[in-house]
Order: structure tokens, then C-alpha cells, then sequence
């Protein structure tokens, strides 16, 4: 008769980073052999933000950008390590750089990330980065908040949870 211990794969680098023991119960998945992690209540949750540039200089997007992600980072008490993924959309004006390119040079070479280009409504604001990160947060949905900065602080003056910095001439 085969003991739980034989049937136990040797780790793989497909197996989950777990050093033996830690962050398990001690018993491992009938299914896939692998160590069953405790519970956590941790969420998954979605975080709104927007930036509008000046002009699509490169420099000026890098850091506007990279701006935008420290500020939700900060506003939601989040690491890097906490991102699941990040999308930008940019409007079809902006083509100096990638939005993701300055969330990279920030250090964050690990979390998927990806740009795509904005609907192109009449009437729509110009040069604006918007973001969608989905994190891992004990934050309910109702504490996350959502960022608006400069130009960009206009579009959702809904928002009862937003942290909204407009440009002086704005306010
Ligand atoms: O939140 C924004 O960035 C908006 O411009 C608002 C809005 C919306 O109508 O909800 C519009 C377009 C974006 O793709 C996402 C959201």
C-alpha cells in the first residue's frame, strides 16, 4: 500500500513557493499533490485611476505615470507585491512611450501589465492614461480608492471614494 509520503511529488519549479511547511496545513491537495496553503481572507479587488499629461512628451509621460501608480499604491496601502495586474489605456493621442513602460523603470518587472488604446468618443478627454489594477487587499470594496489626478480629476466627480488631485485652474 502506497503511504501519503510516497505519492508526494519532489518539488518542481511548477510547484507553489512554499518552503516546506510554511503557509500550510500540512496536508497536501488530493488532486495535484501539492502542499494545501492555510486560508486567507485576502480579496481580490479593482482599482480606477487617470492621469492627463500636458503634452505627449515622453519624459512628461513617464512621469505623470508613474505618478498615477504611486498614488494608488499609497491611497490603498498597497505593495508591489500586492498587484495582480495592471491594464492602461491611453487616448489616441498619446504615442510618445508605453504607459507600462513606466510602471517597469518603478521596479514593477513582475506584475503583468498591459496597454491598450481608449474609444475615441467625441467630446472625450484628450491625453489621458487611464489605469485598472486588480490587487490583493483587505480593503472592502467600499475603502478602496480610486485616483484622479490633474486633468484627469473631472471625469468622475461621482465617486464617493476618490482621491482627486486637480490642477490649480481646475479646482
Ligand atoms: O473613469 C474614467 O476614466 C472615465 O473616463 C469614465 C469612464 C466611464 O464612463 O465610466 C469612461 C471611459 C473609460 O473607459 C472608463 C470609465
Amino acid at each position: 500500500m502506497r503511504t501519503p509520503d510516497s505519492r508526494a511529488p519532489s518539488r518542481t519549479a511548477a510547484s507553489p513557493r512554499v518552503a516546506p511547511g510554511e503557509g500550510t496545513v500540512g496536508r497536501v491537495d488530493r488532486l495535484t499533490r501539492n502542499p494545501v496553503r492555510k486560508e486567507t481572507t485576502v480579496a481580490v479587488r479593482a482599482v480606477r485611476g487617470a492621469t492627463q499629461l500636458e503634452v505627449d512628451e515622453r519624459e512628461h509621460l513617464l512621469e505623470r505615470v508613474a505618478e498615477l501608480v504611486r498614488t494608488v499604491l499609497h491611497s490603498n496601502d498597497l505593495t508591489n507585491d500586492d498587484l495582480i495586474s495592471v491594464i492602461f489605456t491611453a487616448t489616441s493621442d498619446v504615442q510618445s512611450e508605453f504607459p507600462a513602460y513606466a510602471a517597469r523603470l518603478m521596479g514593477m518587472t513582475d506584475v503583468p501589465l498591459l496597454c491598450a488604446r481608449e474609444l475615441e468618443i467625441g467630446g472625450g478627454m484628450p491625453l489621458v492614461v487611464r489605469l485598472l489594477a486588480h490587487v490583493e487587499t483587505d480593503l472592502t470594496r467600499d475603502e478602496v480608492t480610486h485616483v484622479y489626478l490633474h486633468g484627469a480629476a473631472a471625469l468622475r466627480r461621482d465617486l464617493a471614494h476618490v482621491h482627486a488631485v486637480p490642477d490649480e485652474t481646475q479646482a
